[in-house]
């Protein structure tokens, strides 16, 4: 499938469709540190005064209608959680291709888990493909914190793929110790961001019960292209409600803001890099966005990443919120259900390839 749409008749491209159909422009290839994306000290949340609480929130609200994109300090995950993963994506990622190979993404068709081998899409419609190489893994109840014991016991099967315990020990008992930490803290920021869209704090409760909540390894090999011939990860918007990065010290994140520049995301030691994605721009009618980011390697080392993607559970439908639609401001989106959405994103993203 072509989803080449370059407009502008430029060397490097400033015009791309994305996979999910949105056009964007850019006035230049070349990102800046324009100090845009704030630092938000979010240990308010774990308050037990609401105005604490509404004070974290006001500061979401501002940086997530303003570029979509923040950096999220005391957030109280310990970070030997994040070492780990990154041991782990390394032990991964260095496996033979053929072991890697054997939980291919291919085999599962309308989800995003799995491996995804390196230049396997091509998000940014340049001249080669992307270089990273990512493992995906789904939400399973049975490492759910919040699950009850009882639960456990009748739960659909998740639907991630997992390489054999003999090829790679403790790999996957590893990756949803900090998976669990991430879900009990994106629960948390789901209220905030109830509060922050001047709703009641339980308002998205039921939504985040049985989550979407995938996350990823990516290995970033170092580009030797030039950065207007091929992306580490090519442009794109998450499908979710929000995203959680964890990111090395490498650089290479770069968030394209409302006035056309590519910003930098330069690592901020301890913190993690919090995006809106698309489900929650169309709940709140385009009132908080969904940018759209990217990344370039070119440090000189491997980068590693770790996304968290969390988003409301797949039955429900993404109903706009209130006070985010009204007679002079209508709704934008038609309904649908989460599932159906992100079926529909993750089957244009994996054919995104040319
Ligand atoms: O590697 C990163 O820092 C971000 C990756 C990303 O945007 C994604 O996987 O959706
Ligand atoms: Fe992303």
């Amino acid at each position: 499938m072509s989803q080449t749409s370059t407009i502008e008749a430029d060397s490097v491209p400033l015009t791309l469709k994305l996979s999910n159909g949105q056009i964007v422009s850019f006035k230049s290839n070349v990102a800046k540190d324009t100090g845009e994306i704030p630092i938000i000290d979010i240990g308010g949340i774990f308050s037990d005064k609401i105005e604490d609480r509404k004070a974290v929130a006001e500061k979401v609200r501002e940086a997530s209608s303003r570029i979509g994109f923040f950096y999220a300090i005391n957030h109280g995950i310990d970070p030997r959680y994040e070492e780990d993963t990154f041991e782990q994506a390394k032990r991964f990622f260095a496996l033979p291709e053929e072991t890697k190979m054997k939980v291919w993404t291919g085999q599962v068709p309308n989800e995003y888990v799995g491996y995804h081998p390196l230049n396997a899409y091509n998000n940014g419609k340049r001249k080669h493909n992307d270089l990273f190489e990512a493992f995906n893994w789904a939400y399973d109840a049975k490492y759910d914190p919040a699950s009850r014991l009882e639960d456990k016991e009748n739960i659909t099967p998740s639907i991630s793929i997992w390489p054999e315990e003999e090829d790679l020990p403790g790999f996957k008992d590893a990756l949803y110790a900090y998976h669990a930490q991430l879900l009990t803290l994106a629960r948390k920021m789901t209220r905030t961001f109830a509060l922050a869209l001047h709703m009641p704090e339980d308002y998205f409760d039921e939504h985040v019960k049985c989550p979407e909540a995938g996350m990823q390894v990516l290995h970033y090999p170092q580009q030797e292209a030039p950065a207007d011939d091929q992306n580490g990860i090519g442009a794109h918007t998450d499908f979710e409600c929000f995203t959680m990065v964890t990111q090395d010290a490498s650089g290479g994140l770069e968030v394209l803001s409302k006035s056309g520049d590519w910003v930098k995301a330069t690592p901020v030691p301890g913190a993690l890099v919090v995006n809106i994605a698309d489900c929650l721009m169309r709940q709140t009618n385009d009132v908080l966005v969904s940018t759209v980011h990217r990344v370039i390697n070119k440090s000189g080392k491997e980068r590693y990443s770790c996304p968290f993607f969390f988003g409301f559970d797949r039955k429900i439908p993404l109903e706009p919120v209130p006070g985010c639609v009204s007679e002079a401001n209508p709704a934008k989106y038609p309904v649908m259900t989460g599932g159906e959405y992100y079926k529909w994103r993750t089957n244009m993203a994996k054919n995104n390839n040319d």
